[in-house]
Protein backbone atom coordinates (compact mmCIF):
# COMPACT_ATOMS: atom_id res chain seq x y z
CA UNK A 1 0.00 0.00 0.00
CA UNK A 2 1.56 3.11 -0.76
CA UNK A 3 2.56 5.72 2.27
CA UNK A 4 -0.13 8.05 2.97
CA UNK A 5 1.05 11.68 2.78
CA UNK A 6 1.74 13.78 6.11
CA UNK A 7 -0.74 16.25 7.29
CA UNK A 8 -0.48 19.40 8.73
CA UNK A 9 -3.19 20.63 11.77
CA UNK A 10 -3.07 24.59 12.64
CA UNK A 11 -4.76 24.89 15.90
CA UNK A 12 -3.59 22.71 18.89
CA UNK A 13 -7.20 22.67 20.72
CA UNK A 14 -9.46 20.25 21.30
CA UNK A 15 -11.30 19.23 18.06
CA UNK A 16 -7.36 19.94 16.49
CA UNK A 17 -6.07 17.73 18.87
CA UNK A 18 -8.92 14.82 17.97
CA UNK A 19 -8.11 15.13 14.42
CA UNK A 20 -4.53 14.88 15.06
CA UNK A 21 -4.75 11.66 16.82
CA UNK A 22 -7.00 10.16 13.92
CA UNK A 23 -4.82 11.14 11.42
CA UNK A 24 -2.19 9.94 13.10
CA UNK A 25 -3.41 6.18 13.01
CA UNK A 26 -2.66 6.63 8.90
CA UNK A 27 0.23 9.54 8.79
CA UNK A 28 2.50 11.44 10.20
CA UNK A 29 0.99 14.76 11.68
CA UNK A 30 2.33 17.74 12.02
CA UNK A 31 0.24 20.27 14.58
CA UNK A 32 0.84 23.80 14.47
CA UNK A 33 0.47 25.92 18.12
CA UNK A 34 1.15 29.73 17.77
CA UNK A 35 2.01 29.60 21.28
CA UNK A 36 5.90 27.96 21.53
CA UNK A 37 5.76 27.09 25.27
CA UNK A 38 2.86 24.89 24.48
CA UNK A 39 4.36 23.39 21.67
CA UNK A 40 7.50 22.57 23.70
CA UNK A 41 5.60 21.06 26.77
CA UNK A 42 3.17 18.79 24.43
CA UNK A 43 6.34 17.44 22.26
CA UNK A 44 7.47 16.94 26.10
CA UNK A 45 4.39 15.70 27.92
CA UNK A 46 2.62 14.59 25.13
CA UNK A 47 -0.42 14.25 26.66
CA UNK A 48 -3.60 16.51 25.80
CA UNK A 49 -6.67 16.85 27.04
CA UNK A 50 -6.39 13.54 29.36
CA UNK A 51 -5.45 11.40 26.38
CA UNK A 52 -1.83 10.63 25.30
CA UNK A 53 -0.88 12.08 21.84
CA UNK A 54 -0.03 9.38 18.95
CA UNK A 55 3.58 8.86 18.44
CA UNK A 56 3.31 10.45 15.20
CA UNK A 57 2.23 13.37 16.07
CA UNK A 58 4.77 16.45 16.26
CA UNK A 59 3.81 20.02 17.26
CA UNK A 60 5.27 23.12 15.48
CA UNK A 61 5.29 26.66 16.15
CA UNK A 62 6.74 27.65 12.77
CA UNK A 63 3.85 27.26 9.94
CA UNK A 64 6.66 27.28 7.35
CA UNK A 65 8.10 23.73 8.33
CA UNK A 66 4.24 22.25 7.97
CA UNK A 67 3.64 24.14 4.44
CA UNK A 68 6.90 22.40 3.42
CA UNK A 69 6.39 19.28 4.72
CA UNK A 70 2.54 19.01 4.64
CA UNK A 71 0.48 19.33 1.00
CA UNK A 72 -2.76 18.61 3.05
CA UNK A 73 -3.03 21.17 5.32
CA UNK A 74 -6.50 21.15 8.16
CA UNK A 75 -7.18 24.49 10.23
CA UNK A 76 -9.26 24.17 13.03
CA UNK A 77 -9.34 27.31 15.07
CA UNK A 78 -12.80 29.06 15.81
CA UNK A 79 -14.27 31.32 13.08
CA UNK A 80 -13.84 34.84 15.12
CA UNK A 81 -9.94 33.89 14.83
CA UNK A 82 -9.94 32.45 11.04
CA UNK A 83 -9.16 35.29 8.95
CA UNK A 84 -6.55 36.50 11.05
CA UNK A 85 -4.80 33.00 11.55
CA UNK A 86 -5.15 33.00 6.95
CA UNK A 87 -3.90 36.20 7.27
CA UNK A 88 -0.42 34.80 9.38
CA UNK A 89 -0.15 32.12 7.31
CA UNK A 90 -0.63 32.82 3.46
CA UNK A 91 2.85 33.75 2.78
CA UNK A 92 4.06 30.18 3.01
CA UNK A 93 0.47 28.55 0.66
CA UNK A 94 1.54 27.42 -2.43
CA UNK A 95 -1.69 26.68 -5.38
CA UNK A 96 -0.70 23.34 -4.72
CA UNK A 97 -1.86 23.26 -1.17
CA UNK A 98 -5.57 21.62 -0.04
CA UNK A 99 -6.72 23.31 2.64
CA UNK A 100 -9.91 21.17 4.44
CA UNK A 101 -11.17 23.50 7.57
CA UNK A 102 -12.80 22.14 10.21
CA UNK A 103 -14.81 25.11 11.56
CA UNK A 104 -18.06 25.63 12.24
CA UNK A 105 -18.55 29.51 12.14
CA UNK A 106 -19.35 32.21 9.79
CA UNK A 107 -16.77 35.20 9.69
CA UNK A 108 -17.99 38.57 8.95
CA UNK A 109 -16.54 41.72 7.33
CA UNK A 110 -17.30 45.16 6.34
CA UNK A 111 -19.02 46.05 9.79
CA UNK A 112 -18.41 46.15 13.36
CA UNK A 113 -20.13 42.98 14.58
CA UNK A 114 -20.86 44.75 18.27
CA UNK A 115 -23.02 47.52 16.37
CA UNK A 116 -24.98 45.59 13.66
CA UNK A 117 -27.01 48.41 11.85
CA UNK A 118 -31.02 47.73 12.36
CA UNK A 119 -31.29 46.87 9.04
CA UNK A 120 -29.73 43.56 9.70
CA UNK A 121 -26.58 41.69 8.02
CA UNK A 122 -26.17 41.59 4.79
CA UNK A 123 -25.10 38.48 2.88
CA UNK A 124 -22.50 39.82 1.12
CA UNK A 125 -20.75 40.42 4.21
CA UNK A 126 -21.29 36.78 5.74
CA UNK A 127 -18.78 34.19 4.66
CA UNK A 128 -17.79 30.66 5.05
CA UNK A 129 -14.57 29.67 5.90
CA UNK A 130 -13.84 28.31 2.40
CA UNK A 131 -14.68 31.78 1.47
CA UNK A 132 -11.90 33.14 3.77
CA UNK A 133 -9.34 30.28 2.29
CA UNK A 134 -9.94 31.42 -1.10
CA UNK A 135 -10.21 35.08 -0.48
CA UNK A 136 -6.88 35.30 1.08
CA UNK A 137 -4.83 32.37 0.01
CA UNK A 138 -4.08 31.06 -3.65
CA UNK A 139 -4.91 28.04 -2.38
CA UNK A 140 -7.71 26.61 -5.03
CA UNK A 141 -8.36 22.77 -3.65
CA UNK A 142 -10.70 23.98 -0.57
CA UNK A 143 -13.11 21.57 1.76
CA UNK A 144 -14.68 21.52 4.59
CA UNK A 145 -14.38 18.60 7.09
CA UNK A 146 -18.08 18.39 9.12
CA UNK A 147 -20.50 16.05 10.67
CA UNK A 148 -21.15 14.45 14.41
CA UNK A 149 -17.81 15.17 16.01
CA UNK A 150 -17.76 15.70 19.37
CA UNK A 151 -14.11 16.13 20.36
CA UNK A 152 -14.16 14.42 23.32
CA UNK A 153 -15.89 11.32 22.29
CA UNK A 154 -13.15 10.85 19.51
CA UNK A 155 -10.33 11.99 22.43
CA UNK A 156 -11.66 9.01 23.82
CA UNK A 157 -11.41 6.70 21.65
CA UNK A 158 -15.00 6.21 20.45
CA UNK A 159 -16.10 5.72 17.00
CA UNK A 160 -18.08 8.38 14.64
CA UNK A 161 -18.55 9.68 10.84
CA UNK A 162 -17.14 12.81 9.23
CA UNK A 163 -18.19 14.28 5.89
CA UNK A 164 -15.60 15.92 3.43
CA UNK A 165 -17.17 18.25 1.58
CA UNK A 166 -15.30 19.70 -1.57
CA UNK A 167 -15.91 20.34 -5.30
CA UNK A 168 -13.28 18.22 -5.86
CA UNK A 169 -12.83 14.64 -5.89
CA UNK A 170 -9.10 14.45 -5.28
CA UNK A 171 -9.97 17.07 -2.20
CA UNK A 172 -11.88 13.72 -1.02
CA UNK A 173 -10.36 11.25 -2.37
CA UNK A 174 -6.83 12.46 -0.51
CA UNK A 175 -8.67 13.35 3.04
CA UNK A 176 -10.32 9.66 3.22
CA UNK A 177 -6.98 8.30 2.47
CA UNK A 178 -5.38 9.81 5.74
CA UNK A 179 -8.53 10.08 8.07
CA UNK A 180 -10.79 6.82 7.35
CA UNK A 181 -10.04 4.30 10.45
CA UNK A 182 -12.00 1.69 12.36
CA UNK A 183 -12.92 4.59 14.41
CA UNK A 184 -13.96 6.94 11.86
CA UNK A 185 -16.25 5.98 8.60
CA UNK A 186 -15.35 9.17 6.22
CA UNK A 187 -18.12 10.17 3.69
CA UNK A 188 -17.88 12.15 0.57
CA UNK A 189 -19.95 14.78 -1.05
CA UNK A 190 -19.82 17.94 -3.49
CA UNK A 191 -22.34 20.09 -1.56
CA UNK A 192 -19.69 21.86 0.06
CA UNK A 193 -21.94 24.91 1.27
CA UNK A 194 -24.71 22.91 1.90
CA UNK A 195 -22.26 20.81 4.26
CA UNK A 196 -20.99 23.66 5.68
CA UNK A 197 -23.69 25.36 6.50
CA UNK A 198 -25.57 22.48 8.33
CA UNK A 199 -22.31 21.74 10.42
CA UNK A 200 -22.59 25.80 11.09
CA UNK A 201 -26.33 26.63 12.11
CA UNK A 202 -27.01 23.27 13.83
CA UNK A 203 -25.06 24.93 16.80
CA UNK A 204 -27.54 27.50 17.37
CA UNK A 205 -30.03 24.24 17.93
CA UNK A 206 -27.99 22.86 20.19
CA UNK A 207 -28.26 25.48 21.92
CA UNK A 208 -31.54 26.34 21.96
CA UNK A 209 -32.05 22.54 23.34
CA UNK A 210 -29.42 23.07 26.09
CA UNK A 211 -31.82 25.84 27.19
CA UNK A 212 -34.73 23.53 27.35
CA UNK A 213 -33.37 21.18 29.15
CA UNK A 214 -31.73 23.88 31.65
CA UNK A 215 -35.37 25.49 32.34
CA UNK A 216 -36.28 21.50 33.07
CA UNK A 217 -38.53 20.78 29.70
CA UNK A 218 -38.65 17.79 28.84
CA UNK A 219 -37.99 15.37 25.32
CA UNK A 220 -41.73 16.71 23.73
CA UNK A 221 -40.70 20.13 23.50
CA UNK A 222 -37.15 19.31 22.61
CA UNK A 223 -38.21 17.64 19.44
CA UNK A 224 -40.05 20.19 18.52
CA UNK A 225 -37.31 22.82 18.33
CA UNK A 226 -34.89 20.34 16.95
CA UNK A 227 -37.10 19.77 14.18
CA UNK A 228 -38.77 23.07 13.81
CA UNK A 229 -34.95 24.26 14.20
CA UNK A 230 -33.82 22.12 11.13
CA UNK A 231 -36.70 23.56 8.88
CA UNK A 232 -35.04 27.49 10.10
CA UNK A 233 -31.78 25.66 9.46
CA UNK A 234 -32.75 24.36 5.74
CA UNK A 235 -34.60 28.12 4.81
CA UNK A 236 -31.16 29.46 5.62
CA UNK A 237 -29.36 27.45 3.56
CA UNK A 238 -31.26 28.21 0.60
CA UNK A 239 -31.37 32.00 1.33
CA UNK A 240 -27.55 31.77 1.22
CA UNK A 241 -27.45 29.88 -1.92
CA UNK A 242 -27.06 26.04 -1.09
CA UNK A 243 -29.18 23.21 -1.62
CA UNK A 244 -31.29 21.48 0.97
CA UNK A 245 -29.94 17.69 0.44
CA UNK A 246 -26.69 18.28 3.34
CA UNK A 247 -28.96 19.37 5.76
CA UNK A 248 -30.88 15.68 6.02
CA UNK A 249 -27.68 13.50 5.85
CA UNK A 250 -24.61 13.39 8.29
CA UNK A 251 -23.15 17.14 7.96
CA UNK A 252 -27.12 18.07 9.25
CA UNK A 253 -29.45 15.92 10.93
CA UNK A 254 -26.64 13.56 12.00
CA UNK A 255 -24.70 16.49 13.52
CA UNK A 256 -27.43 18.10 15.11
CA UNK A 257 -28.68 15.07 16.79
CA UNK A 258 -25.23 15.07 18.37
CA UNK A 259 -24.71 18.25 19.21
CA UNK A 260 -28.32 19.48 20.13
CA UNK A 261 -28.79 16.46 22.77
CA UNK A 262 -25.13 15.63 24.41
CA UNK A 263 -23.72 17.33 27.61
CA UNK A 264 -20.46 16.71 26.02
CA UNK A 265 -21.06 19.48 23.52
CA UNK A 266 -20.58 22.95 24.82
CA UNK A 267 -23.35 24.51 22.79
CA UNK A 268 -25.53 22.46 24.19
CA UNK A 269 -24.27 23.04 27.63
CA UNK A 270 -23.73 26.96 27.07
CA UNK A 271 -27.91 26.54 26.47
CA UNK A 272 -28.01 24.45 29.73
CA UNK A 273 -26.43 27.16 31.88
CA UNK A 274 -28.34 29.99 30.42
CA UNK A 275 -31.63 27.74 30.54
CA UNK A 276 -30.60 27.55 34.70
CA UNK A 277 -30.67 31.08 35.47
CA UNK A 278 -27.03 32.56 34.48
CA UNK A 279 -26.96 35.46 32.54
CA UNK A 280 -24.29 35.29 29.00
CA UNK A 281 -22.22 37.74 30.79
CA UNK A 282 -21.84 35.47 33.91
CA UNK A 283 -21.40 32.32 31.44
CA UNK A 284 -19.38 34.28 29.40
CA UNK A 285 -16.80 35.57 32.03
CA UNK A 286 -17.01 31.68 33.61
CA UNK A 287 -16.46 29.44 30.70
CA UNK A 288 -13.19 29.19 28.55
CA UNK A 289 -15.02 26.64 25.96
CA UNK A 290 -15.69 27.75 23.04
CA UNK A 291 -19.69 27.92 21.97
CA UNK A 292 -19.35 29.25 18.49
CA UNK A 293 -22.87 28.77 18.36
CA UNK A 294 -23.74 32.08 20.54
CA UNK A 295 -21.43 34.10 17.55
CA UNK A 296 -23.87 32.34 15.11
CA UNK A 297 -27.08 33.22 16.75
CA UNK A 298 -26.30 36.62 16.33
CA UNK A 299 -24.85 36.57 13.13
CA UNK A 300 -27.91 34.54 11.88
CA UNK A 301 -30.76 36.85 13.53
CA UNK A 302 -28.92 39.65 12.05
CA UNK A 303 -28.97 37.99 8.42
CA UNK A 304 -32.58 37.14 8.76
CA UNK A 305 -33.56 40.63 9.43
CA UNK A 306 -32.14 41.97 5.97
CA UNK A 307 -33.11 38.79 4.30
CA UNK A 308 -36.46 39.17 5.07
CA UNK A 309 -36.64 35.17 6.26
CA UNK A 310 -39.68 33.55 9.07
CA UNK A 311 -37.44 32.04 11.58
CA UNK A 312 -39.17 32.54 14.92
CA UNK A 313 -36.67 30.05 16.35
CA UNK A 314 -33.25 31.42 16.03
CA UNK A 315 -35.49 35.31 16.82
CA UNK A 316 -36.47 33.79 20.11
CA UNK A 317 -32.89 32.62 21.13
CA UNK A 318 -31.71 35.50 20.24
CA UNK A 319 -33.99 37.70 22.47
CA UNK A 320 -33.50 34.72 25.34
CA UNK A 321 -29.82 34.46 25.18
CA UNK A 322 -28.74 38.41 24.11
CA UNK A 323 -31.93 40.61 25.59
CA UNK A 324 -32.63 38.44 28.74
CA UNK A 325 -36.43 37.59 27.38
CA UNK A 326 -38.01 35.01 29.72
CA UNK A 327 -37.59 31.49 28.53
CA UNK A 328 -41.48 30.99 29.15
CA UNK A 329 -42.81 33.77 27.19
CA UNK A 330 -40.60 32.53 24.30
CA UNK A 331 -42.21 29.03 24.81
CA UNK A 332 -45.35 30.57 24.31
CA UNK A 333 -44.91 32.53 21.30
CA UNK A 334 -43.38 29.37 19.55
CA UNK A 335 -46.32 27.04 20.66
CA UNK A 336 -48.73 29.67 19.57
CA UNK A 337 -46.86 30.52 16.66
CA UNK A 338 -49.10 30.38 12.87
CA UNK A 339 -46.81 27.72 11.66
CA UNK A 340 -49.21 26.64 8.48
CA UNK A 341 -47.65 23.93 7.59
CA UNK A 342 -45.21 21.26 9.20
CA UNK A 343 -43.03 20.27 6.14
CA UNK A 344 -42.85 23.07 3.17
CA UNK A 345 -39.54 22.38 1.56
CA UNK A 346 -39.21 19.29 0.29
N1 LIG B 1 -14.70 20.66 19.89
C1 LIG B 1 -15.56 20.02 19.10
O1 LIG B 1 -16.24 19.06 19.51
C2 LIG B 1 -15.68 20.41 17.68
C3 LIG B 1 -15.23 21.64 17.25
N2 LIG B 1 -15.41 21.99 15.95
C4 LIG B 1 -15.02 23.30 15.50
O2 LIG B 1 -13.60 23.45 15.55
C5 LIG B 1 -13.27 24.81 15.77
C6 LIG B 1 -12.26 24.88 16.90
O3 LIG B 1 -12.88 24.31 18.03
P1 LIG B 1 -12.03 23.72 19.25
O4 LIG B 1 -10.81 23.06 18.78
O5 LIG B 1 -12.98 22.91 20.02
O6 LIG B 1 -11.68 25.06 20.01
P2 LIG B 1 -10.57 25.30 21.13
O7 LIG B 1 -10.91 26.59 21.76
O8 LIG B 1 -10.44 24.08 21.98
O9 LIG B 1 -9.21 25.43 20.30
C7 LIG B 1 -8.99 26.42 19.35
C8 LIG B 1 -7.48 26.48 19.12
O10 LIG B 1 -7.23 27.36 18.04
C9 LIG B 1 -6.06 28.07 18.37
N3 LIG B 1 -5.98 29.30 17.59
C10 LIG B 1 -6.80 30.38 17.65
N4 LIG B 1 -6.39 31.32 16.78
C11 LIG B 1 -5.29 30.83 16.16
C12 LIG B 1 -4.42 31.33 15.17
N5 LIG B 1 -4.60 32.56 14.68
N6 LIG B 1 -3.39 30.56 14.77
C13 LIG B 1 -3.20 29.35 15.30
N7 LIG B 1 -4.00 28.80 16.24
C14 LIG B 1 -5.04 29.54 16.67
C15 LIG B 1 -6.20 28.33 19.86
O11 LIG B 1 -4.96 28.67 20.44
C16 LIG B 1 -6.73 26.99 20.34
O12 LIG B 1 -5.68 26.09 20.63
C17 LIG B 1 -14.60 25.53 16.09
O13 LIG B 1 -15.04 26.24 14.97
C18 LIG B 1 -15.56 24.41 16.40
O14 LIG B 1 -16.90 24.71 16.08
C19 LIG B 1 -15.95 21.14 15.04
C20 LIG B 1 -16.36 19.89 15.43
C21 LIG B 1 -16.28 19.44 16.76
O1 LIG C 1 -19.77 20.49 15.89
C1 LIG C 1 -19.87 19.99 16.98
C2 LIG C 1 -19.92 18.53 17.15
O2 LIG C 1 -19.93 17.89 15.89
C3 LIG C 1 -20.02 20.95 18.09
O3 LIG C 1 -19.51 20.55 19.28
P1 LIG C 1 -19.46 21.69 20.42
O4 LIG C 1 -20.89 22.06 20.72
O5 LIG C 1 -18.79 21.03 21.58
O6 LIG C 1 -18.69 22.83 19.84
Amino acid sequence: MPKAEPVGVIGAGTFGTAMANLLARNTDVLVYSRNPELTERLNRERFRFGVPLNARIRLVNDFAEVAERCQLILPIVPSNNFRDMMQSITEHLRPSHVLIHGTKGLDVTGLDERHIPTTGIDRKNVHTMTDVIRQESVVVRVGALTGPNLARELLDGQPSASVIASKFDEVIDRAKVVLKSRQLHVFGTHDLLGAELAGVLKNVIALGSGILKGVGLGKNIQAMLITRGLVEMVHFGQALGSDKRAFFGTAGIGDLIATATSKKSRNYMFGYRIGSGESLEEVMATSQELAEGVRTLMITRHLARSLRLRVPITEMLYQIVFEQYPVAEAMNYLITYPYDVDVDFL
